[in-house]
């Protein structure tokens, strides 16, 4: 998918909102654990439910890995149920990869060829030969990690590496990589009074702004200083949207949470 093609979506639904498919067997309604495959039911309904209301779906993959190669089989069920019945939305495989390069190329394939996703999120530890394998791809996303929702983001990222903060490293040097304009970035909701300085190096760049919601971030403060001209944020919500109800309502709950955020964003959008 082009960035332009998301840009219209947005605009056509009112939403810049992303829908974390982060699914913990614990944590759905128990009659669901009677399919064969509760996870990917949990997530068509969740789909089907919210389809209308967000522009992105975000399945961890850590969710999947976890229960072997059933999981596996539930996120390529899933993708290719997204990617089937609603081609539009933009889909993000949060996999958090990076390595040498010809390992890279083989975490590429299997998230942008075999899977079929428009992006995938990566670490840039590893330097610029761990991420342009992934730049290589046309019309997909990679998007890295920046500035992160989590405390451990004060242990390296606001460290200053010849008297600036590496995630502002991060940011500029990445801009000179080869495809970079393919680069999304992910920071985190919890960090919000970063997005003015963030905004100053990647004014136009897309970000990936998980942290709402459980994590206590605020999209108000995000969208003041996040939002660019061409809107230029996907706002992540996994467990206040997905987990709103353990009952058997859990499919209308996660419309009904998705939907207070979408009129929060359309509020936003139209000022
Ligand atoms: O890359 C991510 O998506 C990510 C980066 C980050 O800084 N913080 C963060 O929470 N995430 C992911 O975003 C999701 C947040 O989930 P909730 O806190 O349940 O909304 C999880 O899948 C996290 O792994």
């Amino acid at each position: 998918m082009t960035t332009t093609q998301l840009v219209t979506q947005i605009k056509q639904k009112k939403s810049f909102l992303c829908i974390g498919l982060d699914v913990d067997l614990n944590k759905i309604p128990s009659h669901l654990l009677e399919l064969d495959d509760p996870i990917f039911e949990f997530n068509k309904a969740i789909i089907d439910a919210t389809h209308h209301l967000c522009v992105a779906y975000k399945p961890n993959t850590a969710f999947y890995e976890a229960y072997g190669i059933k999981g596996w089989q539930s996120l390529e069920k899933t993708i290719t149920y997204l990617n089937t019945n609603y081609p539009e939305i933009f889909t993000i495989a949060d996999a958090k990869r990076g390595d040498i390069g010809n390992t890279s190329t083989m975490y590429a394939k299997a998230f942008f060829e075999d899977l079929a996703f428009d992006s995938v999120t990566v670490a840039p530890y590893m330097g610029k030969d761990s991420v342009e394998p992934f730049l290589a791809f046309k019309d997909k996303h990679t998007i890295m990690l920046a500035l992160t929702s989590n405390e451990g983001a004060f242990d390296f990222q606001t460290k200053k590496v010849d008297k600036k903060e590496l995630y502002i490293q991060v940011l500029e040097t990445s801009k000179n990589w080869k495809n970079s304009e393919s680069l999304m970035y992910v920071v985190g909701a919890t960090k919000a009074e970063y997005f003015a300085e963030i905004r100053k190096i990647i004014p136009n760049s897309f970000l990936l702004v998980p942290g709402v919601g459980a994590q206590g971030g605020n999209l108000q403060d995000v969208c003041k200083y996040g939002l660019s001209e061409n809107i230029g944020l996907l706002i992540n919500s996994s467990r206040g949207i997905i987990y709103a109800s353990k009952n058997k309502d859990y499919a209308l709950a996660a419309t009904q949470q998705a939907k207070k955020l979408q009129v929060e964003m359309e509020t936003i959008l139209n000022k």
